[in-house]
């Protein structure tokens, strides 16, 4: 199959973007894989597929899978990539675009200096639901909010969900943080069963955080919207941060904004095409 698709990064979290909203794509798992092989496909982090939505006042749906294949429930910097994409491909005249992915429902628009504002709709602390089993665990509280031990892995982590699992640790230095290390203990431990994207976060002010996230299924990103809103709301939580928050990830910077505890998440940053291609897969 001769496929065409755009490179894609935000923040340096990259995609294949390709685009569904013409014809129908079935991807298998070793295909997905392929695409996101850095040595034998095209390299990415995640490959996003684009379709129409057919709910109505839907405007389109995006699948996003990680590069081992595993479809996923949320991607921050890809969810800038997608808008970027069907505003430079004319598939939308509108500057603000509701798009669903497999269990959430985004509202996405460009911002006037190019850069793309994100609903990423509210955090989830409901455990069952990141999902994370803290039966027998006692959580320290700060501010009010738990920092649960993970002993094994020598951590104590923030755990919450955007879409996606996040347990969000604090560390004095993000560049010396043992990240290699402890990324995948936490990742893979056995109290989330459906893993977890595992965020370093190093508090410079209540307004200014650097970040490192080791992501499930991806290892360490340059970038990870998701992880930059979990790690803004766990800060604020545990009364380290105030509502406005500029994230420095390896790759970029994310402006993430929480208005009050019930309002959504909004993430601000950069999304831009690399180039586009075709591949015979
Ligand atoms: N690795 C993540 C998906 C991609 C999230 C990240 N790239 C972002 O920008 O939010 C997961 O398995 O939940």
């Amino acid at each position: 199959m001769r496929l065409r698709f755009t490179k894609m990064h935000g923040a340096g979290n990259d995609f294949v973007v390709l685009d569904a909203t013409g014809a129908p794509l079935a991807l298998s798992r070793e295909q997905i894989r392929r695409l996101g092989d850095r040595r034998f496909g095209v390299g990415a982090d995640q490959i996003l597929v684009i379709e129409r939505s057919t709910t109505p006042g839907v405007d389109f749906r995006y699948r996003i899978f990680n590069n081992t294949g595993d479809e996923v429930e949320q991607c921050g910097n890809g969810s800038r990539c997608f808008v970027r994409y069907v505003v430079d491909h004319g598939l939308t005249d509108k500057t603000t675009i509701r798009v669903e992915t497999v269990n959430n429902l985004l509202e996405l628009s460009l911002a006037a200096d190019g850069r793309v504002r994100v609903d990423m709709n509210r955090p989830v602390f409901d455990l069952a639901r990141v999902p994370f089993d803290a039966s027998g665990l006692t959580p320290r509280l700060v501010n009010g909010f738990e920092l649960w031990p993970l002993a094994d892995a020598g951590v104590e982590v923030a755990v919450l969900s955007m879409g996606n699992p996040h347990a969000v640790m604090r560390v004095a230095d993000v560049d010396a943080a043992p990240v290699a290390a402890v990324g995948p203990r936490v990742e893979s431990h056995a109290r989330f069963p459906r893993r977890v994207n595992a965020g370093f976060l190093q508090v410079l002010s209540r307004s200014e955080v650097k970040l490192r996230v080791y992501e499930r299924d991806a290892g360490e990103t340059l970038a990870c919207g998701t992880g930059a809103c979990a790690a803004v709301v766990a800060g604020i939580r545990l009364g380290w941060l105030d509502r406005r928050v500029e994230v420095h990830a390896r790759g970029g910077d994310l402006l993430i904004e929480w208005p009050d505890d019930s309002a959504s998440v909004l993430m601000t940053g950069p999304a831009v095409t690399v180039f586009e291609g075709e591949i015979e897969l």
